[in-house]
C-alpha cells in the first residue's frame, strides 16, 4: 500500500516544480503524504532551478482531506501523538512563508485538509465543477490546519461559514442526527421517575456501602463506589477469596489510572476507603448493602435473612442479580420495602448502565437513594420493574436465541456475527457469548424456558460447546480462538459442534440449509428483540420507550447513532416488523410470533415509542 502513497515532483525547463499528491482514491493526507509534501517543498525551495511551485493531486482529484483512518487509530489507541503536524511547518512556514510562489491547481475536490493546503498557497486555480469545503465538523472535529482563519480572509466570513457548515442543515435533519439528539435527551430523562423524583423526597446520604462477594462483579461494583468517594466494606467467605477481591479492586483502580480517568492521589484515597471483612460485624452502620454472589436462590435468601438482622433499619438491601425475581430473594425477610435490584453490567466500574429494579413493595425513598448513588458513581440509572431478566436481559434474550436458531437452520455463525457487527453492534452474538463465558448462558437457560413458554427457543448449542471443552474467551477456545494480543479468529473446528447441533435440532426444512439474505438475517435477529421489547413496554417494565433505548445502547452496545432499539424499530416501522414476524412465525414457530402490542401498533399506525393509552396502562403494570 505504501508504494501507491507518495508525493512526486517534476521540475520543468521553465523552472516550475509540479508537486503531485498520489494516494488513491481521493489523495487523502496520510502521514506519508504529509512527510512527502514537506520533503518536496523543502527540496523545491532549496533548488536554484526551481522558480515556482504548482501543487496538485493525481487522477483528477486534488485532495479529500486528512486521512480519516488516522482518526480511527487515535480513537482505538487514545494516542494523539500519531497525528502528524502539517499546520505550521508545512502550510504556514514552507508554503505560505516560502520564498517561491506556489499555486494550487484544483480539480475534482479539495476538502478539509486538502482545501487548507490550497489556502497555504499564494494562488488557487480551480475547475468550475471542483468541490471545495471544510466538512470537518461532520466528523466532530474543526479544521486543524489554519482553515478557520484563512478561509474567512480569502472568501469573506459569510461564505466561509457556509463552506464550513454547508452540510450542517442537511445533517440536522438526517436520521443520524435525529437519533443522536434523541439519545442525548433520552439519557437525561431516565432519572425522572414518576412517584419517586416528583414527590419532594430528599435523597439520604449514602456514606458506607457493604458489598457481599468479591468476584468479578462485586469487585467492579466496589471499585465504582470507591472512585465515587463512598466507603466500602467488601465481605467474602474466606481470607483467600477476600484477598483475591482486594487484588482485583486494586487492579481495576490501576487500570483507571492507566486510562487517565483517575489520578494517583484519587487512587490512594479510594484504596483507603476499602475495608475487607469475613463476617458481618462491620455491617452495623452501613447505609446500603449490595449482594453480588452467584445466582443461587437459597444462598441469596439466606444472605438477605442475615443482613436484615444485622444492618440498621434505614439500610437499603440491594442485590446485583441479573435474573432472579426480587420477591423470591426477599421472601424470607420483612424488609421488602427496602429490597431493590442494583443490576450492574460487567465490568461494573466501566460500563455506564445501572438497571435499578423495583418491586411493587420497594419504597420510593429506596429507589431515590439508589438513583442518587448511581449518579454519584457516574452511572446512568434506569428504573425498571421486576420480571425475569428485568428490562435489558429480558429484551435481549431473543438476540442470542435468534442467532442460534439461524445456525440451526443452516446459516454460518461467523456470517451472522459479521452482519450484526456491520449493523453497528460492538461484536456479534457469538463473539459476545465467548466473551461472557458459557456459565451464565447455561445458568439462565431453564429460567428463561420456564418464564417465556413457547416463544423460548430451546437450543443445545452452548451445552455442546461446553461438552467439547470450550469455555469461550476465558480458556481461549470458543466459536473463535483467542490468543494474547491477536484478534479473535474463527475456529474452523467448531463446525463439528455445529453439525451435531443441527443434527439434534432438526429445524432445517427437508434437512437442507435455508438460504437467507443479509437483511433477512439482521431482521431475524433483531425483530424478535423488538417484539420482546414491545412486551416489556406493554407490561410497563419500563417507564417510557426511551428508557429502553438508553438501556439497549448502554447495556448491550446497540449503536447510539441509531437512537436505541425502539427509536430504530420506529424508523423501520411496526407494520413491516409485524408482517415479517408473522411470516416467520408460520414458517419457524412461536419464537417469532408477534406480540399483541406490536400487532396493535402495526394496525393503528402509532409508533412503538408512543405512550400507551390510559386504558392500556391500567391493565398491566410491573411498577
Ligand atoms: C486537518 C484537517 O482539518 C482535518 C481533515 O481534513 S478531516 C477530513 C476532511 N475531509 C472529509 O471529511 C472528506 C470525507 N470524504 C468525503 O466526503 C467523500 O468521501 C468524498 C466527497 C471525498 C468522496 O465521495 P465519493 O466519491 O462518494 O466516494 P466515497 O465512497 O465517499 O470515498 C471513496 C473512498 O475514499 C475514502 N475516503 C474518502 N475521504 C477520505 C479521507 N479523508 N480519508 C481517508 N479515506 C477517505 C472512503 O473511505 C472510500 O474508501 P473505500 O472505497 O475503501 O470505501
Amino acid at each position: 500500500m505504501a508504494g501507491s502513497i507518495r508525493v512526486t515532483m517534476e521540475v520543468g525547463a521553465d523552472g516550475v516544480a509540479l508537486i503531485i499528491i498520489c494516494n488513491p482514491p481521493v489523495n487523502a493526507l496520510h502521514p506519508i503524504i504529509i512527510e512527502g509534501l514537506k520533503e518536496k517543498y523543502a527540496e523545491a525551495l532549496d533548488r536554484d532551478d526551481v522558480k515556482a511551485i504548482v501543487l496538485t493531486g493525481a487522477a483528477g482529484k486534488f485532495c479529500g482531506g486528512f486521512d480519516i483512518n488516522v482518526f480511527s487509530k487515535v480513537h482505538e489507541t487514545g494516542d494523539v501523538s500519531i497525528l502528524p503536524e502539517m499546520s505550521f511547518e508545512l502550510v504556514s512556514n514552507m508554503m505560505e512563508d516560502g520564498k517561491k510562489p506556489s499555486v494550487a491547481a484544483i480539480q475534482g475536490l479539495a476538502l478539509g485538509g486538502g482545501l487548507e493546503l490550497t489556502m497555504g498557497c499564494h494562488a488557487r486555480i480551480a475547475t468550475p465543477e471542483a468541490q471545495l469545503g471544510l466538512p470537518e465538523l461532520t466528523l466532530g472535529v474543526i479544521p486543524g490546519a489554519g482553515g478557520t482563519q484563512r478561509l474567512p480572509r480569502l472568501v469573506g466570513l459569510p461564505k466561509a461559514i457556509e463552506m464550513m457548515l454547508k452540510v450542517f442543515k442537511e445533517l440536522v435533519v438526517s436520521t443520524t442526527s435525529r437519533a443522536l439528539v434523541h439519545a442525548f435527551f433520552a439519557q437525561r430523562s431516565t432519572t425522572k421517575v414518576p412517584g419517586v423524583t416528583d414527590i419532594q423526597l430528599k435523597p439520604r446520604n449514602i456514606r458506607k456501602v457493604a458489598v457481599i462477594g468479591g468476584g468479578l462483579m462485586g469487585s467492579g461494583i466496589a471499585t465504582a463506589l470507591l472512585v465515587g468517594n463512598i466507603s466500602v466494606v467488601l465481605k467474602e467467605v474466606n481470607p483467600q477469596f477476600l484477598q483475591r477481591g482486594q487484588k482485583t479492586i486494586a487492579g481495576n483502580l490501576e487500570g483507571l489510572v492507566k486510562r487517565g480517568s483517575l489520578t494517583k492521589d484519587k487512587m490512594s484515597k479510594a484504596i483507603s476507603l476499602l475495608k475487607g471483612a469475613l463476617d458481618y460485624s462491620d455491617f452495623k452502620d452501613v447505609d446500603m448493602v449490595i449482594e453480588a454472589v452467584i445466582e443461587k436462590v437459597p444462598l441469596k435468601q439466606s444472605i438477605f435473612a442475615d443482613i436484615e438482622k444485622i444492618c440498621p433499619p434505614h439500610c437499603i438491601l440491594a442485590t446485583n442479580t441479573s435474573t432472579i425475581d426480587l420477591n423470591v430473594i426477599g421472601e424470607k425477610t420483612n424488609s421488602q420495602d427496602r429490597t431493590i435490584g442494583a443490576h450492574f453490567f460487567s465490568p461494573a466500574h466501566i460500563m455506564p448502565l445501572l438497571e435499578i429494579v423495583r418491586t411493587e413493595k420497594t419504597s420510593p425513598q429506596a429507589i431515590l437513594d439508589l438513583i442518587t448513588v448511581g449518579k454519584i458513581i457516574k452511572k446512568i440509572p434506569v428504573v425498571v420493574g421486576n420480571c425475569t431478566g428485568f428490562a435489558v436481559n429480558r429484551t435481549f434474550f431473543p438476540y442470542t436465541q435468534g442467532a442460534q436458531l439461524l445456525v440451526s437452520l443452516g446459516i454460518d455463525l461467523f456470517r451472522i456475527d459479521r452482519i450484526i457487527s456491520n449493523f453497528g453492534m460492538p461484536m456479534g452474538p457469538f463473539q459476545l457469548q465467548d466473551l461472557a463465558g458459557y456459565g451464565v448462558a447455561l445458568a439462565v437457560k431453564d429460567i428463561y424456558a420456564a418464564a417465556f413458554g413457547t416463544r423460548n427457543f430451546n437450543s443445545v448449542l452452548v451445552d455442546l460447546m461446553a461438552e467439547t471443552g470450550r469455555q469461550g474467551k476465558s480458556n481461549g477456545k470458543g466459536y473463535y480462538l483467542y490468543e494474547k494480543g491477536a484478534k479473535p479468529k474463527p475456529d474452523p473446528n467448531v463446525q463439528h459442534v455445529i453439525d451435531e447441533y443441527r443434527r439434534q435440532a432438526k429445524t432445517m426444512p427437508g434437512g437442507k440449509p435455508v438460504t437467507l439474505s443479509d437483511q433477512d438475517i439482521l431482521e431475524m435477529v433483531f425483530f424478535p428483540v423488538v417484539n420482546e421489547a414491545c412486551r416489556v413496554m406493554d407490561e410497563n417494565v419500563v417507564i417510557r420507550a426511551a428508557d429502553l433505548d438508553i438501556a439497549s445502547v448502554l447495556g448491550m452496545g446497540f449503536p447510539k447513532y441509531r437512537g436505541g432499539l425502539i427509536f430504530w424499530a420506529d424508523t423501520v416501522g411496526a407494520s413491516y416488523i409485524h408482517s415479517k414476524l408473522s411470516k416467520w412465525a408460520e414458517m419457524y414457530g412461536d419464537f417469532f410470533k408477534p406480540s399483541s402490542y406490536l400487532e396493535e401498533r402495526a394496525k393503528s399506525g402509532r409508533p412503538l415509542a408512543a405512550p400507551r393509552t390510559a386504558h392500556q396502562a391500567s391493565t398491566r403494570s410491573r411498577m
